[in-house]
């Protein structure tokens, strides 16, 4: 599977070119990438390679020259050594990108569990310090293994020194002390692994909750944000919301030339609606009014709840007779609308201002104010019209 690649970190941006920077840097740009998440999993890498070469110095100090299998410490010496070498090469190459776990952590823990039971068996009389570097390498999976992974590797860990401590007992001849010994070491294998695979669980419920209360954060956020902007009724944009729009449109009119109009909208009688037909059906009402203007305007253009039963339409790039239209294409819908709280027979209306843009010269309050007054002049007019601040 692909995964995409995570967006550079803001420090990159900011980080000098390649030709720049310390040498030291650069080198470490080029062994662990400036990809963050390649540099994390590069870093684990490292880190548990720096643990196996000092696992290979061990056993080379403390194997049993004379012991029976001394000549397969080289052979073994290469094998941990070109597996580090090979495991670190994928994750860098970047092949690994396009797997489940481009960090390959659960093929990294059986080899280096695998390496170790085999320096269990080369190692002789200092066997048993292989059991705290085998701690070690578990720890490292509890924090890129699910726990289901780390059972199978605890138990196929397991299997491995058991099948090493098997190995001793035989080559002793059943020797009662070394009976012993191995019990003892395979009772602390598994103790070992059962604490660190609770562990694990405990960690996959940590990190569950903080995911949960990351998403929780993320929702309460955009539901903020929501509400900095948005009507909570009709879900138009609010004033304050709208302000934002209109000065930025008006600045790009202004700089650009380009014409730019707004309708104010009042419906009707509508304190008769409400007193009539119940507060229930007032607000029905707006919000259908709403959702009928949404859907008949463009992309561009905004639509906002300016006040009680007013709504306030931005139309960028629009002169004033286009504006006069679609304010008129808009009547003409909230007319033959019928919503289920009101009686089929129940017409509603609104009276319209339109004003368009005449420049930089003209503040954003002004043009607010040339399309309320011409909307109290539809007002005064009868209603149920559009009326257009030029033509006052
Ligand atoms: N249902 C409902 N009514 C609202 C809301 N906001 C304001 N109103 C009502 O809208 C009514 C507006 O009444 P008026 O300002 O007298 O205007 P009108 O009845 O529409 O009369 P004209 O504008 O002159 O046509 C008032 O009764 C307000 O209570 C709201 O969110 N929901």
């Amino acid at each position: 599977m692909n995964r995409p690649e995570p967006p550079p970190a803001p420090r990159e941006a900011a980080a000098p070119s390649d030709d720049e920077g310390a040498p030291a840097s650069r080198l470490s740009d080029w062994v662990f990438t400036k990809d963050p998440r390649q540099r994390l999993r590069l870093g684990q890498t490292a880190l548990a390679n720096v643990i196996m070469v000092g696992c290979v110095l061990l056993l080379h100090a403390g194997a049993d020259a004379q012991g029976p299998l001394h000549h397969w410490i080289w052979p073994w010496t290469a094998l941990a050594l070109g597996g580090m070498v090979a495991v670190f090469a994928v994750v860098r190459s970047g092949i690994s990108l396009r797997w489940r776990d481009p960090s390959i952590a659960m093929f990294q823990m059986l080899f280096a569990t695998a390496c170790g039971a085999m320096a269990y068996v080369l190692a002789g009389p200092v066997r048993s310090a292989a059991l705290p570097i085998m701690a070690v390498v578990l720890m490292f999976g509890m924090f890129g293994l699910t726990v289901r992974q780390l059972i199978v590797a605890a138990a196929l860990t397991l299997l491995w020194f058991g099948a090493a401590g098997l190995y001793w007992v035989v080559h002793s001849g059943g020797d009662p002390q070394v009976i012993t010994v191995e019990k003892i070491n395979f009772g602390m294998l598994l103790l070992m692994l059962s604490g660190v695979c609770i562990l694990t669980a405990r960690l996959a419920r940590l990190r569950e909750r903080a995911r949960r209360h990351k998403a929780e954060l993320e929702a309460a956020l955009e539901q903020n944000r929501l509400l900095a902007t948005q009507d909570a009724l009709t879900g138009c944009l609010n004033r304050r919301a709208m302000m934002g729009r209109l000065a930025q449109a008006l600045s790009m009119s202004a700089r650009f030339g380009t014409p730019c109009s707004v309708i104010m909208i009042d419906l009707d009688h509508f304190k008769r609606i409400n007193d009539v037909h119940g507060h229930a059906a007032g607000d029905e009402v707006l919000r259908a009014v709403a959702e009928l203007a949404r859907g008949s305007l463009r992309e561009v253009d905004a639509l906002s709840r300016w006040g009680g039963e007013e709504f306030l339409v931005l139309l960028p790039s629009t002169a004033a007779a286009e504006a006069v239209a679609c304010a008129e294409r808009l009547q003409a819908r909230v007319s033959g609308m019928r919503l289920t709280q009101l009686p089929n027979d129940l017409s509603l209306s609104f009276s319209a201002g339109v004003a368009a843009f005449k420049g930089a010269d003209e503040p954003l309050p002004a043009l607010i104010d040339r399309a309320d007054r011409a909307m109290y002049r539809a007002k005064q007019a009868g209603r149920a019209q559009v009326v257009c601040a030029q033509q006052e």
